[in-house]
């Protein structure tokens, strides 16, 4: 059959319209001054790295999709700029400077000059530290929130400019949707996804520190170092070079048009998944239950430890998530659809809007 325009959920939205709300307006339906953001977790389809570079980065080629796991991220005026924090894992996360939300805050005050307080509350529904991109979702609903509660006008280059300050996920979690991701991943480029894919994740009390699972990359690539020495050489690359797209590329992007989830099943990859199990070995165990159970595939998301498994529906991601459970291979799982939408303003203080 072929597809109704309204299949094609995932068309991204033109960056123009990043943060900004198609319902309430930004001081509530009744005026009141809060505002409620909603930011998406993510999973990386396809996550590419290349050798780091003098700046201690890696070159990457990834493929973002945004899935509906969220933070919602409530915004009140308030003397100084402070944050609380609810949801599973909430005490693992800081509550000062070091939170991303509040680092976000500092940053749009200084770019608009905007002397205001705010608090900021975050309901985390991303799991912390997993690899999927919560805290720079807390990030960049902050961000759409202090635009909206201190009427600053931002700019979408001035938001996307403000995202790849805080780190290399946070104009992803802007975006949201299916984009490609180059330079540090936050280069992005909108791609084209048809139709819904259905998800099950294996979430981990244990999170996996990004710097660490990419220092593991490191030293398991320099095992390698004479191989790639001999490509090099063959291949002309220069040393820091980001990864060149390939046939699996290829494949993963026309599965997304397709909306084919068994091929998008076959092209998952993630170069940091050895790196992650090396770091965290239970992890294959996890796998394995995903693919026992059917699986289309199953990868670790990001950095890890979360596991992705995508499913044939919406009832087998959650035979896939009961699965995880059942084998005891999970603290936690969440099942989701992808792609959603990017940070969005969702309500005022009379809740969400219509
Ligand atoms: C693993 C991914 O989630 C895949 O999307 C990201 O690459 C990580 O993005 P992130 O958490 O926003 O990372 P950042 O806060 O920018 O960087 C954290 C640390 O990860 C490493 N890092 C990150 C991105 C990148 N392209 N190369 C890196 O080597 C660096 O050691 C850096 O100090
Ligand atoms: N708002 C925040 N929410 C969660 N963690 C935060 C936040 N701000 C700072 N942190 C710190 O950052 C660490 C990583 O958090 P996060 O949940 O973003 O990891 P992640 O999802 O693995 O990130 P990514 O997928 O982008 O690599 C946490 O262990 C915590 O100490």
């Amino acid at each position: 059959m072929a597809p109704r325009p309204r299949d094609l959920v995932g068309v991204p939205t033109p960056l123009a319209t990043v943060g900004r709300s198609t319902g309430s307006g930004d001081r509530g339906p009744s005026g009141s001054a809060e505002v409620r953001v909603r930011a998406p977790g993510k999973v990386n389809l396809s996550l590419r790295v290349g050798p780091v570079g003098p700046d201690g980065y890696h070159p990457l080629t990834t493929v973002f999709q945004a899935v509906s796991v969220y933070e919602e991220v409530v915004a009140t005026p308030a003397p100084d700029r402070t944050l609380s924090v609810s949801g599973p894992q909430a005490e693992q996360v800081p509550t000062d400077a070091a939170n991303l939300a509040l680092r976000a805050v500092e940053l749009v005050a200084a770019r608009t000059g905007i002397d205001e307080g705010i608090h900021l509350h975050l309901h985390k529904g991303v799991p912390v530290a997993g690899g999927m991109a919560g805290g720079s979702a807390d990030a960049a609903a902050a961000i759409v929130a202090c635009d909206a509660l201190w009427r600053a006008g931002l700019s979408r280059e001035d938001m996307l400019a403000v995202a790849a300050e805080l780190g290399s996920d946070v104009p992803f979690s802007l975006v949201g949707h299916t984009a490609v991701g180059t330079g540090r991943g936050d280069v992005l480029t909108p791609a084209l996804a048809r139709g819904e894919f259905h998800w099950a994740f294996a979430v981990q009390d244990r999170g996996l520190a990004t710097a660490a699972v990419y220092r593991a990359f490191d030293a398991r690539a320099a095992t390698t170092a004479g191989t790639d020495a001999d490509d090099t050489a063959r291949t002309g690359a220069t040393t820091h070079a980001p990864p060149v797209p390939d046939d699996d590329d290829l494949a993963l992007m026309q599965a997304l048009r397709a909306g084919d989830s068994h091929a998008l099943g076959r092209a998952l990859r993630n170069d940091l998944q050895d790196a992650a199990v090396a770091l965290d070995p239970a992890l294959a165990e996890t796998l394995d239950v995903a693919r026992r159970t059917g699986a289309l595939g199953a990868v670790v998301s990001g950095s890890g430890p979360t596991v992705a498994a995508l499913g044939r529906s919406r009832q087998h991601a959650l035979v896939l998530a009961a699965a995880f459970t059942a084998a005891g291979v999970a603290d936690r799982v969440l099942t989701a659809t992808g792609p959603v939408a990017g940070a969005r303003l969702v309500g005022g203080a009379e809740g969400p809007a219509s």
